[in-house]
């Protein structure tokens, strides 16, 4: 069964402006989106900065309203409030951000920060507790020390591992990863994600994973779909996506990936003007006379691409 499914989500948020603040327009955040995670399944929802990608994933937290659409969880609706409620969604989906200082509180030791999840929905307390929290930190790589400090006295990688830790303590279904290394430098990304990717796989939870980076998703994510301007442009596999991109807009984030091996440099280079060249000489091949993203098509058995038809690559 999937642990989660989004259909037809819309998330619009309206324009106002004028003396009354009268709504004149809407931004069309998330226009049209299907898609479903399994269980212990990682997705990754890949998109340059304004597509869509966070608005997706605070949805499915809860964090915003959606304006049309369901998302169901283990078989059941929980679009609306009361019932996410009801089936102890909150504790099932956990959130990971971007900026880790911001998303811990500064006035409270690690230690505390991490027994607030287990006291209120494990009701552990005493030695349990305290067990359970230098466990999940080691689990993240830490000992007990960096339960006693506070969250400034790390660094960025390391916070972003107590938010792993703090983010699995109340046992997840879905942990929704919004951007979470990429305020990072490269060497600690990879260490990051090394643990998320431990963390996954000991425990079976479910990543929805979000970044504007196709380079950091590459080791973490089974599936994932490429976000623009509100729609998803190409859903595939890893080797869907890596190995065989159809979408222009798929071979530009690839094409973005610096190229590590001097020797390929200049022929990545190359490639890189090719497909601008590419994408700017038709973009009718691309968008519709509205200026949005062709509905998906299927084009294999797991890939599907917003071209049109008669525009398949
Ligand atoms: N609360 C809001 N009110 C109005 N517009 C919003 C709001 N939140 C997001 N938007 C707009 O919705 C669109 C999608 O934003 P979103 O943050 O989901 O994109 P993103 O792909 O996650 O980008 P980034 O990686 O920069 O966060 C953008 O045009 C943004 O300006």
């Amino acid at each position: 069964m999937s642990l989660i499914e989004v259909k037809n989500l819309n998330v619009h948020y309206p324009i106002r402006s004028g003396f009354f603040n009268r709504i004149t327009d809407y931004v069309y955040a998330v226009d049209g989106v299907d898609f479903e995670i399994k269980e212990g399944e990682s997705y990754g929802l890949i998109g340059e900065s304004g597509s869509g990608k966070s608005t997706i994933g605070k949805t499915v937290v809860g964090l915003e309203k959606a304006t049309s659409g369901q998302i169901m969880y283990q078989g059941q609706d929980i679009t609306n409030a009361k019932t996410r409620h009801k089936l102890n969604y909150n504790q099932d989906v956990q959130m990971i951000f971007q900026d880790s200082l911001s998303s811990l509180n500064p006035r409270k030791k690690i230690f505390e920060i991490i027994a607030e999840p287990l006291q209120n929905f494990e009701n552990l307390e005493g030695k349990a507790l305290h067990d359970r929290v230098i466990e999940l930190l080691n689990t993240v790589g830490l000992d007990e020390d960096a339960a006693y400090k506070f969250p400034y006295q790390f660094s960025g990688g390391q916070r972003q591992r107590i938010g792993v830790a703090r983010a699995v303590a109340t046992n997840p279904k879905l942990i929704v990863a919004d951007e979470p290394v990429s305020a990072l430098d490269l060497s600690v990304q990879a260490q990051v994600l090394n643990y998320m990717k431990k963390i996954q796989r000991e425990y079976g939870i479910g990543f929805l994973f979000i970044s504007h980076d196709l380079g950091v998703v590459h080791h973490m994510c089974d599936h994932l779909a490429i976000m623009h301007r509100g729609r998803f442009v190409e859903v595939g596999t890893k080797e869907d996506i890596y190995n065989n991109p159809q979408h222009i807009y798929t071979k530009r984030l690839l094409a973005a990936i610096p190229e590590v091996d001097v020797k390929n440099r200049k022929q990545h280079r190359m490639k890189r003007r090719q497909i601008e060249k590419e994408f700017n000489e038709d973009q009718s091949k691309y968008y519709d006379k509205d200026g949005k993203v062709y509905p998906l098509r299927q084009i294999s058995e797991t890939h599907f691409v917003a071209l049109p038809e008669e525009g398949g690559q």
